[in-house]
Parts: structure tokens; C-alpha cells; sequence
């Protein structure tokens, strides 16, 4: 078999997957075949075989994995196929009626986004990275959408998920808006991160493509006051369809990388810089911008507008205007590619994300910047950046999205020296209140932490039901469970 078609499917996006590719080095361990099924029967026709064969199946969405969920593990010795599911993306059948839709799990974002707006439609989910993933991705990872305060999470999105498991297939007999019939078992195919099954069709809620999109932005003296704008417009119910603040560092950042000598120059066109120092005595060493983007009637999207506008300036803050405010939404597709430009000069870098509460948003966020810092300095790395931005909001707490990378200059491994600092970021975070991952996953870069901070009975009942739905264990990539990084 092609071993270009095996190696593209045995890995992801994560710094050390694309380090590797870039510098020629071998993963351990790639698939041994790859299977492009065409329809759910396909696929339970697969699951039967790979069963009856003892051999080992790994699904394969998108492959914009950053958890090293698509990577194989290195010591299986079974033979390992990959389900590559790019050729399941039909989209099944649309019902305006009650405004849902059923698309084949291959389907990546952008062409699920196209063939709903051809319809006059939209799903509203819009990963940073839907260019690429796919709805079995999403929903294998429980993937979280830029726009999710209007649109809703991709938990919130689904209605039906079909999984077809060792056992059979996990399927809802009723597309009902909502039961009330025993513990919903269903909730296992969410995040089950290709350990259970292979989702093959899903029935997503839609709506009506909104009549107007409008973005904006605003400027905050500091990160603190951003922070508490963004808790009031949380604690209001206000928020837009998309809200995101970027710290001092990220926001410099994306002024840096304007086509313009003057990191100030570019933003100031349209905003003067004196006008921020001068009249509103900020600093620009501590300002920070907040994003928004607003989508509805016109009418709404005014008056919504205006009502952000006004709690901003309660908190200090001073709008910036829409091309600032469209250029900070974008600039978040394209950082994470501008990376990989990044390793051409000796620069590594990676994000990773949690989510905390309210009251534990700042002090995390101090945390992990300080605990970085201390890593690089002991290791005497002298250019480095860590920077955060949140990027959603909910009541009672929020996601914030770190920005790590560092000249590796004189330094042997980066990519090992980034994940050891990665690691001890990653222990304060837990230890600061916030979460293993509010998007990303858990794949197994972040394992060692699932089976450290999830309860034993929790364990007990997904280790149970691994063995009901998956007895020979041909779901077998690894995920959840720890395997020791040295490993990978
Ligand atoms: C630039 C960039 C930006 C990102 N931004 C976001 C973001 O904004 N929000 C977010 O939530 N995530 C984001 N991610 C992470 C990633 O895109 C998500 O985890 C996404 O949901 C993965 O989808 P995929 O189709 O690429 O899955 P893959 O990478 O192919 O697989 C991921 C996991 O899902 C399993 N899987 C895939 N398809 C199926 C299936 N049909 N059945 C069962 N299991 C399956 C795989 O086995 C694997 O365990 C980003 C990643 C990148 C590289």
C-alpha cells in the first residue's frame, strides 16, 4: 500500500507531528493499511472483519488532531488499519420543518458550511480549524465553535449521532427535541475520541442563514478589565456570537505580523495611538483588544452593539471599530498555521487550552505565564512569547487558549524541552482550577492527567463499557488511557 496514503493518516497537527514531517524523522509506529469506506454498511461490514481478524481500527476525520489521537501507538504489534472516513460526506436528508439536517460523519466544516448555505441554511459551528475537520471529528471530540454563545457547542448541536461499535450500532430511534427516558447512554458517543466506535451519520439542529454579520472590537486599559467586561457580559446573557479578548502580548503579536516597520502604525491608521495615551492615559504595554462579531437582523445587531459598547465603557474600555475587529477574528484562523512558517526559524511553538471559572480566570492565567517563564529561564531559553487570549465565555466561567513558542537557538530536542514546559504548565493549570481541556481532547498527550483528575467510579464505568462495546479492543489507538509520552 502507498506509504504516503498510511503516513497522512497516522498523524495530526500537534508541534511534534509536524516537527517531525518537517525534519524527516520516523514516527514509531504509522497504519498498516487504509480503508476509504463509502456508506455506514461499509463501515459495519469493517468492524466485522477487523473483529473476526484481531486487527486494530483507528478512525480518521480531518486529521487536525492536537492531542496525538490519530498517532498510532508505537507498541501495538496487531496490524493497524485506518478508517479514513473522507469519502462518507453526503448529505443525507434536510428537513426545513423542524431544522435539522443528517450529513455523513466525513464531511469536513467548510463543505457541510457550503452545502447549508446553498439551502439558505447554516449549522453555526466554526472550529478554527473547519476548514479541515470533520462533523465524525467533532463530534468524537466534543469540538467547541467560535460562535458556539449563539450556536451552542457541538453537544448542544446534535441530535442523533450513529456509531457503529464492535457490539452494534448506538443510534436514537427518535429525532424528539428532547426525552425524558433513563440516563441518556447516547452522551458516550460524544468525546469517545475513536475508543468506542466509528460515528457515521449525524443529524445536527440549523437555522436560517443570519440577514446581517457585523464585527467590532474593543480596547481595554489591561487584561483585568477585559476580563471583567467579559464576566459582565457573560453574567448579563449578552454575549454576541463570538467574544474573545487578547492579552497585551498576543495583541502586540498580531500587530507585529501587519505588513508595516511600526508594530503601532497599522492599528493606529484607523485608531491614533494618542488618542488611547493622550486622552485616555493608556499604556500600550498593558492595553488589550477584544474581538466581537454579531450576527442577526440589523435592528438587533444595532441595539446589541450598542448595549456591549456600554458595558465596555463601564469597564474602561474604548471601541476600536470593525476592521480592527474582523482582522483580530481572523488573525485566529491563520496563527495556529503560522507556526509551521515559524519552525523555519528555529522557532517552536504550540497552543493548549482549559477552561476555569470566574474567580479563577486571572490567577490561572498569571500562573501559567509565570511558571513558563521560570521554565525558560532555568533552561536559559532567552526568546520566548506566552501569551492567552479567552475565547469563550459561559456563566460560570470561561475557555482560555495559551500561545507558547520559543527561539530553540543553541538548544538541543526542542520539541522534547517544549513539551517538558508544556507539561509543568499543564500541572499549574490543574493545580489553579482549570480543566484538562475545554476543546481540544484528551488523545494522549493529555491522558496522564485524565486517569489523574477523573474519579474511580467514572474510570470503572468507561473502562466497563469500553469492554461491552469494544471486547477484543480493536478501538485500540490509545486515547484516554495513559501511554507514557516517551512513547509516542
Ligand atoms: C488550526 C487548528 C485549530 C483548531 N481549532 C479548534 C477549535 O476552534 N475548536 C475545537 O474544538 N477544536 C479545534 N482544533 C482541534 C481539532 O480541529 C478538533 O479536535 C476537531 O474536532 C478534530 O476533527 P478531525 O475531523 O480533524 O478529527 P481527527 O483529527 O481526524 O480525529 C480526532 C479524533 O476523533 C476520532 N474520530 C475522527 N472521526 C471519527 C469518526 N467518524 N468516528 C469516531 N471517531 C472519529 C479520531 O480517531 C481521533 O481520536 C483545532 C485544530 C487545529 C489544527
Amino acid at each position: 500500500m502507498d506509504s504516503l496514503a498510511r503516513l497522512s493518516r497516522s498523524h495530526g497537527q500537534t508541534l511534534y507531528d509536524i516537527y517531525s514531517l518537517r525534519h524527516g524523522k520516523c514516527f514509531p509506529r504509522i497504519s498498516d493499511i487504509v480503508v476509504w469506506p463509502v456508506s455506514h454498511e461499509d463501515v459495519i461490514q469493517i468492524v466485522k472483519i477487523v473483529n473476526k481478524h484481531n486487527i486494530v481500527i483507528i478512525p480518521f476525520g480531518g486529521g487536525t488532531s492536537v492531542s496525538g489521537a490519530v498517532s498510532c501507538p508505537k507498541d501495538e504489534k496487531r496490524c493497524i488499519v485506518s478508517v479514513d472516513t473522507s469519502q462518507m460526506n453526503r448529505l443525507m436528508w434536510l428537513d426545513e420543518s423542524n431544522l435539522l439536517v443528517c450529513f455523513e460523519a466525513g464531511v469536513i466544516g467548510q463543505d457541510l458550511e457550503r452545502e447549508l448555505h446553498k439551502r439558505g441554511y447554516t449549522c453555526g459551528h466554526e472550529p478554527d480549524s473547519y476548514e479541515f475537520s470533520s462533523l465524525g471529528g467533532w463530534v468524537a471530540t466534543r469540538a467547541s465553535g467560535m460562535k458556539k454563545n449563539v450556536y451552542g457547542n457541538i453537544e448542544d448541536l446534535v441530535i442523533d449521532a450513529k456509531m457503529v461499535t464492535s457490539r452494534g450500532v448506538i443510534e436514537k430511534k427518535s429525532m424528539a427535541p428532547r426525552m425524558s427516558s433513563g440516563p441518556d447512554f447516547q452522551q458516550i458517543v460524544l468525546g469517545s475520541e475513536g475508543t468506542l466506535g466509528i460515528i457515521t451519520e449525524v443529524v445536527l439542529k440549523i437555522r436560517p442563514i443570519p440577514e446581517c454579520r457585523v464585527y467590532d472590537s474593543v480596547v481595554f486599559p489591561n487584561f483585568e478589565s477585559g476580563v471583567n467586561c467579559m464576566r459582565e457580559v457573560a453574567k448579563q446573557r449578552c454575549q454576541p456570537v463570538s467574544i474573545r479578548l487578547m492579552d497585551n502580548t498576543q495583541f502586540r503579536f498580531g500587530e507585529a505580523l501587519r505588513p508595516v516597520e511600526n508594530i503601532f502604525g497599522s492599528f493606529l491608521e484607523s485608531f491614533k495611538k494618542s488618542y488611547l495615551t493622550f486622552v485616555h492615559g493608556f499604556q500600550l504595554d498593558s492595553i488589550c483588544v477584544m474581538t466581537l462579531l454579531f450576527e442577526g437582523k440589523k435592528s438587533e445587531v444595532v441595539s446589541h452593539k450598542n448595549r456591549i459598547a456600554k458595558i465596555a465603557m463601564s469597564f474602561g474600555g474604548v471601541t476600536a471599530g470593525e476592521r480592527n475587529g474582523e482582522r483580530g477574528y481572523m488573525l485566529t484562523f491563520v496563527i495556529a498555521y503560522i507556526r509551521d512558517l515559524a519552525l523555519e526559524y528555529r522557532v517552536v511553538a504550540e497552543s493548549f487550552e482549559t477552561s476555569v471559572t470566574w474567580d479563577k480566570t486571572l490567577s490561572l492565567c498569571d500562573n501559567v505565564k509565570k511558571t513558563v517563564a521560570i521554565q525558560c529561564n532555568k533552561l536559559n531559553i532567552k526568546y520566548y512569547l506566552i501569551s492567552c487570549r479567552i475565547t469563550q465565555t459561559y456563566d460560570s466561567g470561561c475557555c482560555v487558549y495559551f500561545y507558547f513558542g520559543f527561539n530553540w537557538t543553541g538548544l538541543d530536542n526542542p520539541v522534547l524541552i517544549y513539551h517538558r514546559i508544556e507539561t509543568v504548565a499543564r500541572d499549574t493549570i490543574m493545580a489553579s482550577g482549570g480543566s484538562i481541556s475545554h476543546h481540544h481532547g484528551v488523545g494522549k498527550l493529555r491522558a496522564h492527567w485524565y486517569e489523574k483528575y477523573t474519579s474511580e467510579t467514572v474510570l470503572t464505568l468507561y473502562n466497563t463499557s469500553k469492554k461491552i462495546l469494544d471486547p477484543k479492543n480493536v478501538f485500540a489507538n490509545g486515547n484516554l488511557i495513559s501511554v507514557p509520552r516517551s512513547k509516542l
